[in-house]
Parts: C-alpha cells; structure tokens; sequence
C-alpha cells in the first residue's frame, strides 16, 4: 500500500511514527508492505527526520503522480485541503482526514464523490481525536435511535479548566501548556472561543441526524470568560464547568448549542477530566452510554487516522462469504 501524508507537524509527525513503529504488524495485517512514498509540507527549509525513500515535497501533483493508494490529510483549514482531496479522490486513492474545520464544511461533498468513485473517505480523527466516536454512532445507528449527543469535542478547553481547577494555573499558563503539549492548534483561537468544538459538532450533526442545523442559529461559547476565580466558586457548590456541545433532533431539526456549562456529580461529563474527550449517546433502546478518552495529541490522533486506514483496506478487499 502506497500512503502519502500531507502536514507533518503535530499530527502529520505522529501518523508517520506509528507507521514505522507498527510496520511489520500492519503489514501483516493488510497482507502487503505498507510504504510512506511522500509527505507534503508547506516549509521546505524545515529540518524533519524523514526517510530518505520519501519524497518530501511543497508540489501536491508531484506527490498525485506517485500513484498512491490513500492520501492522509493532516494540514490545517478549509483550503487547499478540500481541493487536495477531491483531487485525490478522482485519482483513484482513498482519503483519511484529521481536519475539522474542512470537513465541517465539505464532508459531505467528499462522501458523495467518493461513492462514484467506490473510494473511502476516513474521518475518525477530526472528532474527539483518538476516541473512536465516529465508528462507535456508525455501529450504533444501524438500529438504534439516537436522539441527543452531549459532548465535551474540543480537548486543549477541557485541559485547561482541569488544569486551572487542580493545579490552580491562569488561563494563560494553562494554554500555553496545551500548546507545549501539541493539543492546541498553531493559532489556538479556535479552541477557545469554541469554533473547534463547534466544528466537531457539525461533523457529528450530520452523522447522527443526517443534516446540520442552520449555523447561524447554533448558540457558541468558548471558554475564554472562565477564570479561576469561577471555577473554584463552582468547585464549592460541588459543581464543575465544562466545555458542552449538545446536539439533539426536535421537529426533524438538529438543534445545537456549544458553551460551557455547570456539571453536578451526577452528570456523566463530570468526571471527563485532562485531554480527554466524552461523548453520551441518548439513544431508544440503550438508554445512554458515554464513551471517552484522549480529544488530542500526536499519538492519539495517528491512532484513530491507523485505525481508518486499514478500515479503508479492508472496507475495499472484503471477500463475500456464502452462508
Ligand atoms: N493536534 C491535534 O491534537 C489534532 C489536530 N487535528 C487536526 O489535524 C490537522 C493538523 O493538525 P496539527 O498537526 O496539530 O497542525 P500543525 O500546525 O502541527 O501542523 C500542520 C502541518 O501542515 C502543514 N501545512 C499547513 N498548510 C499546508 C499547506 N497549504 N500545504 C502543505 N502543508 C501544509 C504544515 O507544514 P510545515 O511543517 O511546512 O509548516 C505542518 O506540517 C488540523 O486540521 C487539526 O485541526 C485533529 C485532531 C487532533
Ligand atoms: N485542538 C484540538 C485538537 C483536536 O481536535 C483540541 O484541542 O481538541
């Protein structure tokens, strides 16, 4: 199998590494050697520790033109991203997505091309990271209904206020942790103010309910007005303040709201501390079930984008069996 990745930084660096370091074991499991044959970056005068068989390129054509079987897509923002992909698509290869921002936009789009073209399109870790939230509504809405999703989606928010009511940091110093970390995007404006964990929630609008609500009607917070002062207020009340996206159908119409909210120790959110992200799934026969676990990171995010790569083989080479 012939992958190229495009973005090597927090994400793009952590796909790399775990293809290496799991070599032998995903080539066994695909039944062929797996080969990172290019990389695509932005900064050509950038030191990176690269294998020297790998085309490091700033030229997407160049790395099109080495015919490769999935693309993975790790750089930021709606452009050039989504028109890589399409690109990709019409080549023939399979896309695995990280970006949040582009496929809250044009996720859709990229499924229907892909379907002409009987391609697969991953997009496990633009949500929640490494937790496997998107796999898990997809089993789940085979026969289940699902009415509401109560989540915390963005991980540098939930880091921070965990930090700032255990470790007592200001705001700043929690941030600046979160980006040391390589939880917080470069320009972490988008963690903050709630845009990242709005994006999520369209992502998983669409999946659940089959359409997002109208964007100008979602209600969004960020989590920039929370001090610590605010925080330990809660703490005494026996309450804590997390960041919430609740996405939920009424009248056949998603309705969405994402902002920070007092949790009492009853709620299943209330314990989702660090990095990590949960979601609780309302659904007619299962009640609820929450599932959790690490929203970001290197490692963590090139584990859910692994996970749908092979997903993507496999999905392509299934054999019929008779029963
Ligand atoms: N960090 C995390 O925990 C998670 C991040 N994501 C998403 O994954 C994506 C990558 O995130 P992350 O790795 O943290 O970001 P970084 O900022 O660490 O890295 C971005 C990479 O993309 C490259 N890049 C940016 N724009 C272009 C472009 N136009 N053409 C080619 N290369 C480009 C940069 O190149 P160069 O090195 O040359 O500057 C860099 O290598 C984002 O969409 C993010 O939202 C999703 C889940 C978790
Ligand atoms: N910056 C994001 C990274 C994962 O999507 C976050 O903190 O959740």
């Amino acid at each position: 199998m012939r992958v190229a990745i495009l973005g090597f930084g927090t994400v793009g660096q952590g796909v790399y590494e775990t293809l290496r370091s799991h070599r032998a074991h995903m080539s066994n499991l695909l039944g062929e050697e797996l080969e990172v044959v290019g990389i695509l970056i932005q900064d050509g005068s950038k030191e990176r520790e690269i294998d020297a068989s790998t085309l490091v390129t700033t030229n997407y054509e160049k790395l099109l033109q080495l015919q490769v079987d999935v693309v993975i897509e790790a750089i930021v923002g709606q452009q050039p991203a989504y028109h890589y992909l399409v690109q990709a698509i019409k080549s023939g290869a399979h896309v695995v997505t990280a970006n949040k921002v582009m496929f809250a936009h044009y996720g859709q789009s990229l499924l229907n091309l892909a379907a002409q073209h009987n391609v697969q399109v991953g997009y496990e870790a633009t949500t929640a990271g490494g937790t496997p939230i998107i796999r898990t509504l997809q089993h789940l809405l085979k026969v289940n209904q699902v009415s509401k999703l109560e989540a915390i989606l963005n991980g540098t928010s939930n880091y921070m206020l965990t930090e700032m009511a255990v470790h007592h940091l200001s705001f700043e110093e929690a941030l600046q942790q979160a980006q040391q970390k390589g939880y917080a995007e470069l320009d972490p404006s988008n963690d903050i103010n709630g845009d990242d964990a709005f994006y999520k929630a369209m992502i998983l609008s669409r999946l659940a309910f089959g359409m997002q609500p109208n964007w100008n009607d979602v209600y969004k917070e960020g989590i920039e007005r929370i001090t610590l002062a605010d925080i330990q207020q809660e703490a005494k009340r026996g309450r804590a303040i997390k960041h919430v996206a609740t996405i939920e159908i009424r009248e056949d119409i998603p309705r969405v709201s994402v902002q920070p909210v007092f949790l009492d120790e009853s709620h299943p959110l209330y314990r989702v501390d660090g990095v990590n992200n949960a979601i609780t799934i309302h659904t007619d026969l299962l009640d609820n079930i929450t599932i959790t676990g690490p929203g970001a990171g290197k490692l963590p995010t090139a584990s859910a984008i692994v996970e749908d790569l092979v997903h993507c083989f496999k999905q392509q080479h299934v054999v019929p069996t008779m029963v």
